[in-house]
C-alpha cells in the first residue's frame, strides 16, 4: 500500500506542486517511510523533492518552490520490497527514453525474473531493490523497441501492452513523460486502486486528476471521476487544448478483477470510494456481520458472560465498532484515547518502534473498563503488536473479561501486494487455532469475522471476487517459487546492516563482508534518482 498521484493542470502557467503537495496530505495513511514530488517544466525538465519521512516534513516550503511546471506525479511510501532506505523513495526517474518518472503502489511478483531480463538482455542498470524501478525500466525498455525521436499514444500504449504481459503482480502508477504528460496504468486485475476525475475551470478549461483514492478527487473540486480499469491506461496530454484531450485504452484484456479486500477492512480512508464500494458503508457492514456472528459464538462458549461495553481500538476499526455495539444492543465508549501525533503503528518499519507506539498512542480509561466484560473491535489482527498491548491495557485497566472481536478473518499468509511481512511466522494467527491466538494475545476469547461475510460486506453487482490471499494462501496472479524466500533474505540483511549502524552510531568493521557490498545509504547518492532532501 502507497499512495499515488498525478495532476495536470489546464493553465501552463500554473505549477502543480502545491495542489500535489495539498493532495497527498489526503493519502499519507497509505505510506509514512518516504514522500516525494517530481514536475515538469515548460522546457521538459523535471524537478524533483523527495526522501525519508512525512510529506509534511519533505515538502518544505523552500523545496516545493524549485517544483516548477504544470504537471507532477508524487508518491508517499510505504516500503513492501526493498527497503526503507532514501534512495528508494519515489518517484523513480531514468532519462532514457524521454525522461520518465514512476510512481508505483503495488508489489511485483515476478521481480527476480525481470532483473534478469533487464541485466541480461536489455542492459539496464537497477541502482536499487526497489521493485518499482523495476517496473520503471520494464517500461522504459518497451518505449525503447519503436527506435523513435517522439512516441505517440499508441506508442504509449503498446508499450504498456507490453509491460502487463511480462510483469506479474499488482501495479497501479501514475507516469510522467517529460514534455508530454501524465499516464496513468493499472494492473489486469485491479488488485490496487486508481481513479481519473475531470475539474472544470470557469474560462472551460479543465484540470485532471489520477489518484489512489477517490477522497483526493473530491476534496479538491474534481468530479466526473471514474476508476480506470483493470489492464486500462490513461494518457493525459500536458496541453489539453485544441482538441487534445485525455485518451483511454484497455491495453490487454483484463483477467479476474480482483481488488485487494485490505483496503476496505484497512489500508483506506473511509470515505473514499474505490471500484464503486464505500469504504465506510462496508466497514459498517463489518460490523453488523461481525454482531451476529458474536451473539452465535458467545452463546456457545460462554453463555452465562454477557458484553457490558463495546471498545473500538482506534482509529481504522471505529466505524465497524460502532455498528457492532448498535447491532448487539451494547453501549458503545471510546476506551481508548488516541494521542493525534502519533501515525498509523502498523506500517511503521520496525517492531519495536511499533510496540512502542502502540502505548504512546492509545491510553486507556479506567473509568470505561473498570469491572466490565469489554468487547474490544479491531478491524483486523496482524502480527499481534496492538491486539496484544490493548489487551493488557484494558486489564490493567481493571476489566473483567475481555473478548477481541476482528473485522477481518485470521492472517495466516503473506500478504505479497501491499503489506511489508515476509515471515509467516511474524503473523500471531499462523499455524494456530483461534484458543491459542486468544492465549498469544491475552484475552479471554477472539471473535473473527467469517470470508465470507466479509466478501458480502464489500462486494457489489460488478465486483464480487476479491484478492484474499492473506486469508487464504492462494494468490490471483500466483507467486513465482522464490519470491519470498527473496524478500526475506533482502529484509534480513537490511536488518542486519540497521543494527549494525544502530549499535555502533555508524557501520562497524565487524559487519558481515556480504552486507556491505548492498549498503543502503540513508541520503540518496544515486544522479538518476537525485533527491534535493538532504
Ligand atoms: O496486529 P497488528 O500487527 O498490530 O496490526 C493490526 C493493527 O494495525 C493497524 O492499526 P494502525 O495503528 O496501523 O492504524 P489505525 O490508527 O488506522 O488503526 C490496524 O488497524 C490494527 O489496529
Ligand atoms: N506499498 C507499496 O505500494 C510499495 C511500492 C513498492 N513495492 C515499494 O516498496 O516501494
Ligand atoms: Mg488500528
Amino acid at each position: 500500500m502507497c499512495g499515488i498521484l498525478g495532476i495536470v493542470l489546464a493553465n501552463e502557467k500554473t505549477n502543480a506542486a502545491p495542489e500535489l503537495f495539498e493532495g497527498v496530505m489526503y493519502l499519507q495513511h497509505r505510506g509514512q517511510d518516504a514522500a516525494g514530488i517530481a514536475t515538469c517544466g515548460s522546457r521538459g525538465r523535471f524537478y524533483q523533492c523527495k526522501g525519508n519521512g512525512l510529506a509534511r516534513d519533505v515538502f518544505t516550503q523552500s523545496r516545493m518552490n524549485n517544483l516548477v511546471g504544470n504537471m507532477g506525479i508524487t508518491h508517499l511510501r510505504y516500503p513492501t520490497a526493498g527497503s526503507s532506505a532514501g534512495s528508494e523513495a519515489q518517484p523513480f526517474y531514468v532519462n532514457s527514453p524521454y525522461g520518465i518518472c514512476l510512481s508505483h503502489n503495488g508489489n511485483l511478483v515476478n521481480s527476480i525474473e525481470l532483473k534478469k531480463y533487464l541485466d541480461e538482455e536489455v542492459h539496464r542498470h537497477i541502482n536499487t531493490d526497489s521493485d518499482s524501478e523495476i517496473l520503471l525500466n520494464i517500461f522504459a525498455a518497451e518505449l525503447d523497441k519503436f527506435n523513435k525521436s517522439r512516441v505517440n499514444n499508441q506508442d504509449i500504449f503498446s508499450a504498456l501492452g507490453g509491460v502487463m504481459d511480462v510483469v506479474r503482480g499488482a501495479y497501479a502508477c501514475v507516469v510522467m513523460l517529460a514534455g508530454f504528460g501524465v499516464i496513468g496504468f493499472r494492473d489486469p486485475n485491479g488488485i490496487r486502486p486508481l481513479l481519473y476525475g475531470e475539474r472544470k475551470n470557469k474560462d472551460g478549461s479543465i484540470d485532471y486528476m489520477v489518484a489512489s483514492e477517490s477522497v483526493v478527487l473530491k476534496a479538491h473540486g474534481y468530479d466526473n471521476f471514474r476508476d480506470v480499469k483493470p489492464g486500462e491506461a490513461v494518457i493525459i496530454p500536458k496541453d489539453c487544448k485544441d482538441g487534445k484531450k485525455p485518451e483511454f485504452c484497455q491495453v490487454v484484456p483484463p483477467r479476474e478483477f480482483a481488488p485487494d479486500i485490505f483496503e476496505y477492512v484497512y489500508f483506506a480512508r473511509p470515505d473514499s470510494v474505490l471500484d464503486g464500494i464505500s469504504v465506510y458503508r462496508s466497514r459498517i457492514e463489518m460490523g453488523n456481520k461481525l454482531a451476529s456472528n458474536i451473539t452465535e459464538a458467545l452463546k456457545k462458549s460462554h453463555p452465562e458472560e454477557k458484553i457490558d461495553v463495546v471498545i473500538p481500538v482506534p482509529d481504522t476499526s471505529r466505524t465497524s465498532a460502532i455498528q457492532c455495539a448498535v447491532s448487539l444492543n451494547v453501549p458503545y465508549r471510546e476506551g481508548f484515547v488516541k494521542n493525534r501525533y502519533i501515525g498509523r503503528t502498523f506500517i511503521m518499519p520496525n517492531q519495536q518502534e511499533r510496540r512502542s507506539s502502540v502505548r504512546r498512542k492509545l491510553n486507556a480509561m479506567e473509568s470505561e473498563f473498570s469491572g466490565r466484560n469489554v468487547l474490544l473491535v479491531d478491524d483486523s489482527i496482524v502480527r499481534g503488536t496492538t491486539s496484544k498491548e490493548i489487551v493488557a491495557m484494558a486489564k490493567e485497566a481493571g476489566a473483567k473479561k475481555v473478548f477481541f472481536a476482528s473485522c477481518a478473518p485470521p492472517i495466516r499468509y503473506n500478504h505479497i501486494y501491499g503489506i511489508d511481512l515476509a515471515d509467516t511466522k511474524a503473523l500471531v494467527a499462523f499455524n494456530k487455532t483461534e484458543q491459542e491466538i486468544a492465549d498469544a494475545i491475552g484475552a479471554d476469547k477472539v471473535f473473527y469475522q467469517r470470508l465470507s461475510d466479509l466478501v458480502d460486506c464489500c462486494k457489489t453487482a460488478s465486483v464480487k471476487n476479491f484478492e484474499v490471499g492473506v486469508f487464504t494462501g492462494s494468490y490471483v496472479t500466483g507467486v513465482e517459487d522464490n519470491y519470498i524466500q527473496e524478500l526475506e533474505k533482502i529484509r534480513a540483511q537490511n536488518q542486519r546492516l540497521k543494527d549494525h549502524s544502530d549499535r555502533a552510531g555508524s557501520i562497524d568493521a565487524s559487519i558481515d563482508v556480504d552486507d556491505l557490498v548492498d549498503i543502503k545509504p540513508d541520503v540518496d547518492i544515486s544522479i538518476y534518482n537525485r533527491g534535493d532532501y538532504t
